[in-house]
C-alpha cells in the first residue's frame, strides 16, 4: 500500500500496517470474507456509538470513550493481569459513555475476545481499535460485534477512508475518524461521520502535545462531534478541553494503570460524584 503519510519515514506505524496486510491474507485463508460477510449479517443491530457520544456532548457533560488495552508500543505492558470483561462492567459503573477494546494482538497485545468479552458483560457501545487498511477487517468487526470502527488517517488516503467508511455505514457500524494534523484533518472532512477524533499522540514519534487538539478543534464544525485522544492524565487536562466547548475524550493509559479503572474515571471526570 502508498500513503503520501506512511511513506515519509519508517515507522512503528509503517510497520503496524505492513504486518496488518499479511494478518489479512492469513485470514482469508482460514475465514472468506464472504463467510464474514454472513456472519456480520447474522449480528443483533449494532449499539448507536455516535448517538451515546452526542447525547451527552449536547447537554455539555463528558462523553468518555474508555479503553480496554492491555500493552501499547510506546508504554509496553499497562495491566497485568488483565481482565476485559471486569473491567468493561468497571467503566459502566464509573460512568463511560462508550468502550474502546484493541484487538491488535502483535502490537498491544490485544485480541478479538476482548471485544466480545468487554461488550458482553456491559450496555455500552463498543470500537473495535484496530488499524483498518482493507474491507475484509470491516466486516470481520461487525461479525466480532463492534459498533464502530476506527480509522486512523495518518495510515490511509482519502479514498481508502471514504470506501472503508461506505461499507462501514451499509452494514451498520458507526466510524470513528482519526487526525493528527491539519492534512489528514482535511481528508477526514470529507467523510460523512460525525465523530473526528484528534489525536495527541504523534503515532510516528509517540510525542504527545494537547496542544494538538487545541489547534485542530478549531478548524471542526459544530455540527461534527470532536473526541480528544491520548495523553488526558489529571483534572487539570479535562478542564482545559472542556474550557474550550471539547467534550468527547478518549482515555486508555490513566485507566490502564488505576486498581479500579472505572473508579478512576469517576475522579478524572465526575469529581462532584
Ligand atoms: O499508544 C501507542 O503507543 C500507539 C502506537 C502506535 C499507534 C497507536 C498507538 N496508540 C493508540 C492511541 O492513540 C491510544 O491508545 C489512545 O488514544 C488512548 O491514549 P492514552 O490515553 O494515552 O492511552
Amino acid at each position: 500500500m502508498s500513503n503520501r503519510h506512511l511513506d515519509k519515514t519508517p515507522t512503528i506505524l509503517r510497520k503496524i500496517v505492513d504486518r496488518k496486510w499479511e494478518e489479512i491474507d492469513e485470514r482469508k485463508r482460514k475465514v472468506s470474507v464472504d463467510d464474514l460477510k454472513a456472519m456480520a449479517g447474522d449480528q443483533p443491530a449494532a449499539r448507536g456509538f455516535a448517538d451515546a457520544l452526542r447525547a451527552r456532548i449536547e447537554q455539555q457533560t463528558p462523553a468518555v470513550i474508555a479503553e480496554i488495552k492491555k500493552a501499547s508500543p510506546s508504554k509496553g505492558i499497562l495491566r497485568d493481569p488483565f481482565e476485559p470483561a471486569r473491567i468493561a462492567e468497571s467503566y459502566e459503573q464509573g460512568g463511560a459513555a462508550c468502550l474502546s477494546v484493541l484487538t491488535d494482538r502483535d502490537f498491544f497485545q490485544g485480541h478479538e475476545d476482548y471485544l466480545k468479552a468487554a461488550r458482553a458483560a456491559c450496555s455500552l457501545p463498543v470500537i473495535r481499535k484496530d488499524f483498518m487498511v482493507a474491507p475484509y477487517q470491516v466486516y470481520e468487526s461487525r461479525a466480532i460485534g463492534a459498533d464502530c470502527i476506527l480509522l486512523i488517517a495518518a495510515c490511509l488516503t482519502k479514498y481508502q477512508m471514504q470506501e472503508l467508511e461506505g461499507i462501514a455505514h451499509e452494514i451498520g457500524l458507526d466510524v470513528l475518524v482519526e487526525v493528527h494534523d491539519g492534512e489528514e484533518l482535511e481528508d477526514a472532512l470529507t467523510l460523512s461521520t460525525p465523530l473526528v477524533g484528534i489525536n495527541n499522540r504523534n503515532l510516528h514519534t509517540f510525542d504527545v502535545s494537547l496542544d494538538t487538539t487545541f489547534s485542530l478543534h478549531e478548524r471542526i464544525s459544530a455540527d461534527r462531534l470532536t473526541i480528544t485522544e491520548s495523553g488526558i492524565m489529571t483534572r487539570e487536562d479535562v478542564d482545559a478541553m472542556t474550557s474550550r466547548g471539547i467534550y468527547g475524550f478518549l482515555v486508555g493509559e490513566s485507566f490502564m494503570r488505576a486498581p479500579e479503572p472505572g473508579d478512576k474515571l469517576q475522579e478524572l471526570f465526575f469529581p462532584e460524584g
